[in-house]
């Protein structure tokens, strides 16, 4: 076992997803079994006393891998010495509130946390933002750390990827494991475009195997960039087990790699490869070697995944123009 244990900050830590999150990263779930664990907890002065109530039951389940639990309001004490840092508490958008407002409430949380990041994280940190508009906060706290390397800032799109994996085997009657090289492209958000025609399913390209265009854009595509919504439809609240376990995901693969032959889609600082303007952080075809994520490269775009990318990525582009006009990068 490693002995030195890996400090994971989580903030919103006592929201829904850190309560599905912390228990897992707590048993193995993030790094491995032989990996222990620091956690700092982060969240707003009013839920430190349930954030609290959370470390109790942590304490409770006597996992062998968690060293230790500290609870702050504060972000540089949160941040100081962490390895990996999960970005999980944002803003919701209320009634009446525009987008405008969203990001700008948002900037007040993602410039700060992105600030203590750069003044206090290990030299190997590794930051996912969970909280939405994930991208564009992934891009704020990115432009307010420049001493960390920019490619250590992304934003998750690997609960789309898996949604897309499901929704795929069901249409084909195969194992998810039957499935390769699915992409997710774009932003976390109902523009997202979801790739069949990279995918491979037993050998086969997906959008062959599927061999119904109607399904592909009238029902998969949809189901997919909608997702989110249908579960706050059905459940009366976001997504939560799922997007905690996408985010365990999203880690572990940055860290284990990913398998030879496939990939995984993350939202990762662009280069400006496939024509993302350099700098936008957006979902990509990604593996993982060696601790790092890396866009895959030189994959044929048809004009069909053209237009539907360029959507998702002029959103991101809006995005970012208007964090640029509300002085938040
Ligand atoms: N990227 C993705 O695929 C997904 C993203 N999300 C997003 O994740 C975020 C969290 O979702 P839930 O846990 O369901 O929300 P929640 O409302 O249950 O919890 C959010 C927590 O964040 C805390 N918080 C707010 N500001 C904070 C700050 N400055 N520092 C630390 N903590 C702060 C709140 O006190 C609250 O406890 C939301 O923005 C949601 O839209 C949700 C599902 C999927
Ligand atoms: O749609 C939402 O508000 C939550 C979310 O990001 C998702 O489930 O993908």
């Amino acid at each position: 076992m490693t002995r030195t244990p890996v400090n994971v900050t989580v903030t919103g830590a006592a929201g829904q997803i850190g309560y599905a999150l912390l228990f897992r990263i707590a048993s193995g779930h993030l790094l491995g079994a032989d990996t222990p664990v620091r956690l700092r907890l982060l969240e707003i002065p009013q839920a430190v006393k349930a954030a609290e109530g959370t470390a109790m039951e942590l304490d409770d389940c006597a996992f062998p891998l968690l060293a230790g639990i500290d609870i702050t309001d504060d972000a540089k004490t949160a941040f100081d010495g962490v390895n990996v840092a999960l970005l999980v508490g944002a803003r919701p958008r209320s009634k009446g509130m525009e987008r405008g407002d969203l990001l700008s409430a948002n900037g007040g949380i993602f410039k700060p946390q992105g600030e203590a990041i750069n003044a206090g994280a290990a030299d190997d940190v590794r930051v996912l933002v969970v909280g939405n508009p994930a991208n564009t906060n992934a891009l704020i706290a990115q432009q307010h750390a420049p001493d960390v390397p920019a490619e250590r800032f992304t934003a998750m799109t690997r609960l789309d990827h898996n949604r897309a994996l499901a929704q795929l085997s069901k249409k084909l009657d195969v194992s998810v494991t039957d499935i390769k090289k699915l992409t997710i492209w774009g932003n976390h958000s109902a523009t997202q475009y979801p790739d069949l025609f990279h995918a491979e399913v037993n050998g086969t390209t997906a959008a062959a195997a599927v061999n119904d265009q109607e399904w592909l854009e009238g029902t998969f595509i949809p189901t997919v960039a909608k997702r989110g919504a249908a579960i706050i439809e059905a459940r009366g609240l976001s997504s939560a087990a799922s997007a905690a376990n996408a985010a365990l995901d999203h880690v572990h693969t940055w860290v284990n790699g990913t398998p030879e032959g496939d990939w995984t889609s993350a939202a990762v600082v662009s280069d400006g490869s496939y024509g993302v303007p350099e700098g936008l952080i957006s979902s990509f075809p990604v593996t993982a070697k060696g601790g790092r994520y890396e866009i895959v490269q030189g994959l044929e775009i048809d004009d069909f995944s053209r237009a539907r990318i360029d959507a998702s990525v002029a959103e991101l582009v809006e995005e970012r123009d208007a964090v640029k006009a509300l002085g938040l990068i």
